[in-house]
């Protein structure tokens, strides 16, 4: 059993002028970095200061303004209609720091491009080249209150291996009585193992997920630890340290056979019983699991309250101990800020990104977030950028739409939204 009756949700959200914040940031909450993650001084995400009391005022102000959404209690017991014109905009038309030839610039606004500083200063740091990470099948079906078939998820899979993605993560071999969603991965894994063109990472716990992972045919997998104690508990029922000490056995056992294992964060950002998380124990996460050998680091901001304000901070954090090239960022889109939170990123030198195809998802841990960023929005942003995904929008559009239909909702990709209202507008002419 979980050591919480309740996943964690935002339902109980109280508004900041009801936030006790003697209660919620007095002493223990300005604490040390030896109590946070055994790393001082009295810390202030990403700052430090010398006497408590600042401490707690500036830590109240900063927390007013950047977390407005934390919560204060710490009770943890309670077919086709995509085609020319979609495949016209698929394309990766533009040039890397040639923004100007973007066709939705007015001449007004073109005649301030023509300053290369400003563009430059602007776009200096993105990268050529995003690897896009698809978590769709995984993180964007393992929340669905209707089971969806391993056919269907079968499907969606090859579908999103056509458009060119080169990771597309693909279930998970969790506890079936945590994630009845994800049951069927063994199914599942055992028909898409051998497919080429990308790697089909899996969740692993423990393991026994492991080993269930690699008999299925997996050849690549993923550990998934917390930066919040709290989430940690409610999500793999262990401690933070406890679940470090199982992944270090994961890790271990697929060095042995030379499978590649991704690391992830969540609640990098923010959790909803313990508001927001302190950088320095994202960093401590991260860099233990990068220690153990997780080739990547994909920092999860799970419930979705990121903004670029929270974000710069803790990668700042992250980034002095994982070289930049091996962190991912992992977004979700509760508050709608995930693009803004990718493009800070890209500014700082993140070049791998997490997405979900039709913007599916949401933690079951995690009562209220949203789905992740759709990887549809991505990819039109990362074209308007001029940075290589090798991912085809227009094939993307048709997987959103098969997945987003058999679900019997809209599409969560605005891009998607669009792009199919476009065609729509354009048949009546
Ligand atoms: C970790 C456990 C298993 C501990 O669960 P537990 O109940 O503490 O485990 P246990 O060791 O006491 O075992 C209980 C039962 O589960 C079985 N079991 C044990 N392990 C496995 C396994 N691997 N596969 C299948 N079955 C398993 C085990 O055999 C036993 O079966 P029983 O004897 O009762 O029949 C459980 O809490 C669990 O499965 N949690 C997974 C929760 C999950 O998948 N959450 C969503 C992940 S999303 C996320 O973390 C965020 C992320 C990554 O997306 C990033 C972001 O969005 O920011």
């Amino acid at each position: 059993m979980s050591s919480l009756e309740e996943p964690l949700g935002f339902d109980k959200l109280p508004s900041m002028s009801t936030i006790d914040r003697v209660q919620r940031f007095s002493s223990s909450a300005c604490r040390s970095r030896a109590d946070d993650a055994a790393m001082g001084n009295c810390w202030i995400e990403g700052r430090s200061c010398s006497t408590s009391n600042s401490c707690n005022e500036d830590y109240e102000e900063y927390t007013r303004e950047a977390f407005p959404w934390k919560r204060h209690t710490r009770d943890i017991s309670r077919g086709d209609s995509f085609n020319q014109r979609t495949l016209s905009l698929g394309r990766n038309h533009r040039v890397f720091g040639n923004i100007c030839d973007s066709w939705y610039l007015s001449d007004q606004y073109e005649s301030k491009c023509n300053d290369k500083d400003i563009t430059n200063k602007i776009l200096k740091g993105i990268p050529k080249f995003v690897k896009i990470v698809e978590v769709g099948p995984r993180d964007g079906l393992q929340n669905e209150k209707n089971i969806v078939s391993a056919s269907v998820k079968i499907e969606l899979i090859h579908r999103l291996v056509s458009c060119g993605l080169s990771v597309v993560e693909a279930t998970s071999f969790v506890s079936p009585k945590w994630v009845p969603q994800l049951a069927d991965a063994k199914d599942v894994m055992e028909v898409v193992h051998n497919l080429e063109g990308a790697r089909l990472p899996v969740l692993t716990p423990n393991l026994k997920g492991f080993e269930a992972a690699i008999a299925a045919g997996a050849k690549d997998i993923a550990v998934f630890a917390s930066a919040s104690e709290s989430f940690s508990k409610s999500n793999i029922n262990c401690s933070i340290e406890e679940s470090l000490v199982r992944y270090r056995a994961v890790t271990r056992a697929a060095k042995e056979l030379s499978i590649p294992v991704r690391g992830y964060v969540s609640c990098a950002i923010g959790c909803p019983v313990e508001g927001a998380i302190p950088p320095s124990r994202v960093a401590y996460v991260a860099k233990e699991l990068y220690n153990m050998g997780c080739f990547e680091i994909s920092l999860g901001d799970t419930i979705g309250v990121a903004t670029p304000g929270t974000v710069v901070p803790m990668l700042e954090a992250v980034m002095a101990v994982v070289p930049v090239e091996k962190l991912a960022v992992h977004f979700h889109d509760t508050y709608g800020q995930s693009l803004s939170n990718i493009l800070v990123s890209l500014q700082m030198g993140i070049s791998i990104v997490d997405s979900s195809i039709a913007g599916l998802g949401g933690c079951p841990y995690a009562k209220g977030a949203s789905g992740n960023v759709a990887t549809e929005d991505v990819v039109y942003m990362l074209n308007g950028l001029g940075v290589k995904t090798n991912v085809d929008l227009a094939k993307l559009l048709m997987a959103g739409d098969f997945i987003s239909k058999h679900l019997g909702r809209p599409s969560g990709s605005k891009t998607a939204v669009a792009l199919s209202q476009v065609t729509a507008d354009a048949s009546k002419i």
